[in-house]
């Protein structure tokens, strides 16, 4: 089935005015539920948008009823074991936190606290009528992602560690965080009591650090474990508050502000570009790039996944709007597969033989993990403010790297007990299939506002229609004037990107892979990685926010990303202004041309990130020039290779060139987790997270330093 996305606009706060209220719902269903958010068109007043959802909630709409018609259906499928995962997705200020925390009044409360209420509702009716054959313990676990830094709620602030819990790769390809602490909940008043230490810690961990608690995304994880005789069900509710991002540029204050808001930013920013990857059936999805979305990871995980998008409807907030609404109207576009999780045995089944140690037989590990499987979904916002707001971009680049795994893996002394349902792509009338490399974005339909369609806006084909990169470049560039005298006409496909360019960012792209985590600057690369990728792919405009963002991460080297970024807004002009600049892709040469455009990307320029990267990696390891080594697989250097690995020493790994901390600790989880021993480099290859490249070079790291010799 696909991620069911719902719009949920909110009411006018004190000091709004109905005046100014431009975001409205309708209905193109027959006059049955509004399923249509309508928002004129920022640059023509007289024309509107619309974007069809799933379902469409207006201002009066209730806590009640909207969890009645969300979250309650779901709740039968809960408990038969399958996991939910519910997330508020919007541009700060527009109700995400009142939608799924709500206030204290009955009345006001929100998804989270309904939720546990009806939980505890059914759990207690299961056990009535099974006579208390079947019993459900819930256990709860809560945490915040801040600054791409995961903090465990449930402990107090004095208990973080600077680098926060990391994060671990399970052998069935889901993403948990190691070391999360989980509490046992028994009651309705349990789960208060928790949620409220919970939320006091999120709100002093914040005070401590001079920010807010809303500029974290919260995820709460509602573990459901279901116990008949021998089998053992789990299944998890996840219910997640994502941040609504903030213009880094608005910030009045200093350097850990900006560090916060970019990180955001960056996070939305990715789940977009996974919303994208996913939405075009790209192989590879970039969710490593952020901690929400490598928890996350839409359209991965099995389950419901509901997406809340909370509206603001008011015309400060327009361009944000549109912004949020068409990362949305994409994720509609995401299948999820919704399965059930498998049952386990709390003893070995009895029909298996031999292997057994008694009583005292140890129990399947995988299926347990399961309970770890936090996953949910989720989207991108905006700025909080009216003016000025962040230029917000949504494309996608592209590289080649190996697809996530989907696979799940085989477990003997488990039964899948529901076939997969899945659903085809839920594609909209007005979502206009992909011809090109660049992503496409849902296109909405735009109806003068004087006219009455006669017909669906959405399947309006005489209607006059603004392609998505437009709509972008709106909300990228409060620039109407430029847009306003810009043509209508559908933007030339961004120039393929050359082998060689694309080995480039390969490289780059690894280096920050392999690169050490605890490094402060690893952050600032990815911007630079991703501002490089969205450059050579000619999305300028995208280019530029990346290096905005990686700004308060290279103190003293301003001025170099200012001026490259003062090039791009050159491009980005003479773009709009119709002047063909040449295309710029990289040839892999360092000649620099008379053009100025070209210079800055065959020249010396055009490498920078790269090399700032490489001049800090390469000291003392000269890998540029290293040779590579040729593998003995089964020689003594691989031996060394795989009693270092064995040994699950994380010290002795990281000495191994290539292994940062974060990759040693993610491999130790890893062999923990399965008590496996790695008996071959090819085994060794087959480890999530340990790629062909790795390899390579910790075995050339042993030959340089004789081992094995
Ligand atoms: N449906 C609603 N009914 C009444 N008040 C609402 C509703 N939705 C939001 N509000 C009010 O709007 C204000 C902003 O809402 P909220 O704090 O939930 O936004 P948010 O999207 O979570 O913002 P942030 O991203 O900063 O956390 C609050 O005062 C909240 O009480």
């Amino acid at each position: 089935m696909s991620v069911r996305v719902v719009a949920r606009i909110r009411p006018l706060l004190e000091k709004e005015l109905n005046k100014d209220i431009i975001v409205h719902s309708a209905s193109n269903n027959d006059g049955k539920s509004s399923n249509v958010v309508k928002i004129p068109n920022p640059k023509n007043e007289s024309e509107e948008f619309s974007f069809t959802f799933n379902s469409v909630y207006d201002q009066p709409t209730t806590q009640e009823q909207l969890f009645s018609a969300e979250v309650n259906p779901h709740l039968k499928s809960l408990f038969n074991g399958v996991d939910v995962t519910i997330f508020a997705y919007g541009v700060t200020g527009t109700g995400k936190t009142h939608t799924m925390r709500g206030g204290l009044k009955l009345a006001e409360r929100g998804v989270i606290p309904r939720l546990l209420s009806a939980v505890f509702r059914r759990a207690k009716r299961i056990a009535k009528d099974t006579e208390g054959d079947t019993t459900v313990s819930v256990a709860l676990s809560y945490y915040e992602i801040y600054n791409d830094k995961v903090f465990d709620l449930l402990e107090p602030p004095e208990k973080r560690t600077p680098s926060g819990l990391p994060l671990r790769a399970e052998a069935n390809g889901k993403t948990v965080v190691a070391g999360l602490s989980e509490r046992p909940c028994e009651d309705l008043k349990d789960f208060e009591r928790l949620y409220i230490e919970a939320n006091n810690n999120r709100v002093t961990a914040a005070t401590k650090l001079n920010a807010h608690s809303s500029r974290s995304h919260a995820i709460l994880r509602v573990k459901l474990t279901q116990t008949t005789g021998d089998m053992v069900r789990e299944s998890t509710a996840s219910a997640i508050d994502l941040a609504g991002s903030e213009d880094n540029r608005r910030t009045d204050n200093g350097k850990e502000r900006l560090v916060e808001s970019a990180a955001i930013n960056k996070s939305l920013f990715v789940l977009s570009q996974c919303i994208d990857a996913i939405s075009r059936g790209e192989k590879r999805i970039p969710f490593r790039e952020s901690k929400m979305t490598r928890i996350l990871s839409l359209g991965q995980n099995n389950g419901i996944t509901i997406m809340i998008l909370n509206l603001a409807p008011i015309r400060s907030y327009h361009l944000d709007t549109l912004s949020s609404l068409n990362v949305s109207s994409r994720a509609k576009r995401i299948e999820v597969r919704e399965i059930e999780n498998e049952v386990v045995f709390k003893q070995a089944p009895r029909t298996n033989s031999g292997t057994s140690t008694g009583g005292m037989a140890r129990q399947p590990l995988r299926p347990l993990a399961n309970a770890h499987n936090i996953h949910s979904g989720a989207a991108a916002a905006a700025a909080a403010k009216p003016a000025d707001r962040p230029v917000k971009l949504f494309n996608v680049y592209t590289d080649k790297s190996k697809p996530a795994p989907t696979t799940r893996p085989a477990n003997i002394s488990a039964k899948r007990t529901s076939p997969i349902h899945k659903r085809h792509i839920d594609l909209d009338a007005n979502i206009r299939p992909s011809k090109i490399t660049r992503p496409e974005l849902p296109r909405p339909s735009l109806v003068p506002r004087s006219a009455k369609p006669s017909q669906p806006p959405s399947q309006a084909p005489s209607q006059p229609s603004i392609s998505a990169d437009q709509i972008e470049a709106m909300v990228e560039k409060k620039v109407s004037e430029i847009l306003a005298s810009r043509k209508q006409s559908t933007p030339a496909p961004p120039p393929e990107i050359s082998e060689e360019v694309q080995k480039r960012l390969e490289a780059l792209e690894r280096r920050i892979e392999d690169g050490r985590h605890d490094d402060p600057r690893s952050e600032g690369y990815r911007f630079l990685l991703m501002a490089r990728q969205h450059k050579e792919r000619g999305e300028y405009a995208s280019s530029m926010k990346m290096y905005e963002m990686a700004l308060p991460h290279f103190p003293g080297q301003e001025a170099r990303l200012l001026g490259k970024m003062e090039k791009l807004r050159l491009r980005i002009a003479a773009k709009r202004e119709g002047r063909d600049l040449p295309p710029s892709p990289l040839k892999g040469t360092k000649s620099r041309t008379e053009d100025e455009d070209d210079e800055y990307y065959n020249g010396a320029d055009a490498d920078d990130d790269e090399d700032v990267f490489a001049s800090k990696k390469s000291k003392g390891k000269g890998t540029k020039s290293r040779a590579k080594a040729k593998i003995a697989e089964d020689g003594p250097v691989s031996r060394n290779l795989l009693d270092i690995i064995n040994s699950r020493d994380i010290a002795r790994i990281m000495s191994l060139q290539g292994f940062g901390p974060k990759k040693a600790r993610d491999l130790v989880g890893y062999l923990d987790t399965d008590d496996a021993l790695i008996e071959s480099l090819d085994q060794l290859r087959g480890v999530p997270g340990i790629s062909g490249r790795t390899i390579d070079r910790a075995y050339e790291g042993l030959v340089a330093a004789g081992a094995g010799a």
